[in-house]
Order: C-alpha cells, then sequence, then structure tokens
C-alpha cells in the first residue's frame, strides 16, 4: 500500500519516510531531492534562479510521476498548498499522513538550515501564520495525522508501519 507523508517544513517526512522504506524494505522518494536531482541544483538555487511559480510547476510535474512509481513518498512542505497537487494526492489509492508538530519545535529542528527558502525569507509571525494556514490543507489532504513531538523519527516510522498492517487487515476484512 503507498503511503505519502505530507506536512509542514520540519515535521519529519524525509527523515521518517527514508526509516520506513529501509523497514518495509520498499521503494522510496523523496520529491524535494527529485526535484533537486532532475533540475540539477539545490531547491534554494532553482528558487533564486527561476522564481517560486517555476518551482511549483516543477514540484507538480515530478510529483504525477512518482506517485505511481514509489511506495513510500515524502513530499515538499508545499506539495498539498497547490490544488492539483491536493487532486492527485487524494487520487492516489495508498495512505496519506500528515506528520506535526509545534511551531517551536519545528524551529529549533530546521534552524539555520540554509535549505528552506520559505523559512529564511520570512519573519517569526509570517512563518506561524503560514503553518496554521497550511495545517488546514494538510488536514484535509491527510487520512491521518501523527504528532513527531518527543517522539523518535524510528517510533514515528514504526508507528506508521503498525497502521499500515491495521489498514490492510481492515481492508481484508471488508472484502470477506
Ligand atoms: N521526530 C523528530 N525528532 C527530532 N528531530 C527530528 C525528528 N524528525 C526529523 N527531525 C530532524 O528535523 C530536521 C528536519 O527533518 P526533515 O528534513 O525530515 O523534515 P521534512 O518534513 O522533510 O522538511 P521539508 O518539508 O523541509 O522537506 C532534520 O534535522 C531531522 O533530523
Ligand atoms: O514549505 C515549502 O513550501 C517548501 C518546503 C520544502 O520541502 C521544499 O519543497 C521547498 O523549500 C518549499
Ligand atoms: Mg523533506
Amino acid at each position: 500500500m503507498p503511503v505519502i507523508l505530507i506536512g509542514f517544513m520540519g515535521t519529519g517526512k524525509s527523515t521518517v519516510g527514508r526509516l520506513l522504506a529501509e523497514s518495509l524494505n520498499q521503494s522510496f522518494c523523496d520529491l524535494d531531492d527529485l526535484i533537486e536531482k532532475e533540475a540539477g541544483m539545490t531547491i534554494p538555487a532553482y528558487f533564486d534562479t527561476y522564481g517560486a511559480k517555476a518551482f511549483r510547476q516543477l514540484e507538480q510535474d515530478l510529483l504525477k510521476k512518482a506517485i505511481n512509481e514509489y511506495d513510500i513518498l515524502s513530499t515538499g512542505g508545499g506539495t498539498p498548498t497547490i490544488l492539483a497537487n491536493q487532486e492527485v494526492i487524494q487520487a492516489a489509492t495508498g495512505l496519506t499522513i500528515k506528520l506535526d508538530a509545534p511551531i517551536d519545535e519545528i524551529r529549533s529542528r530546521i534552524g539555520d538550515d540554509a535549505n528552506r527558502p520559505i523559512f529564511k525569507k520570512l519573519s517569526r509571525q509570517a512563518f506561524d501564520e503560514l503553518k496554521q494556514q497550511r495545517d488546514t490543507m494538510y488536514n484535509q489532504a491527510s487520512d491521518m495525522s501523527i504528532d513527531t513531538n518527543q517522539r523518535h523519527p524510528q517510533e514515528i516510522a514504526d508507528e506508521i508501519k503498525a497502521r499500515i498492517f491495521q489498514n490492510i487487515d481492515e481492508l481484508n476484512y471488508a472484502s470477506l
């Protein structure tokens, strides 16, 4: 069953997705990594060179491709904020899971990581507001939400694994 991880930047989508794929021995794609590979440059360099609109278009094109190719897909923090991407995610047959964390925990996790152009450019207040605004979209696009605060990424991957097996059991039971 394909798993799509969504959520605000710094909630651990890339970290947990990788661990989950390793533990299930399934294929994994990190959409941001795929974008960087395809573009031949880092995301901040892509934003600086081509702008946010071009970035979102490339992200959308690669989301459509990757969603059918991989078992576990970690999206970028902004992926579900685009309507067309929400539709692609909702049309996928797997489980879409929102990862979450309190805003101060997110701030301390991403700290001065220069690889997140949106974080770098926003004031503290604007960053808080962006999370609130985006949370509504993540909630709409996901089947379940997991609070990652004070939890090791491996523990979160294990919880997702348990939820996947629970889901498969329920589907099998329903088809009896
Ligand atoms: N559960 C956790 N507890 C503490 N630190 C974490 C946890 N999960 C991830 N981290 C750390 O937080 C930082 C951001 O994690 P990660 O890159 O996985 O987030 P992301 O959701 O993929 O962000 P983005 O949307 O920007 O791609 C990393 O330094 C990672 O090691
Ligand atoms: O929150 C966002 O809009 C982003 C998050 C990152 O994963 C990258 O996709 C990029 O930096 C944009
Ligand atoms: Mg990531």
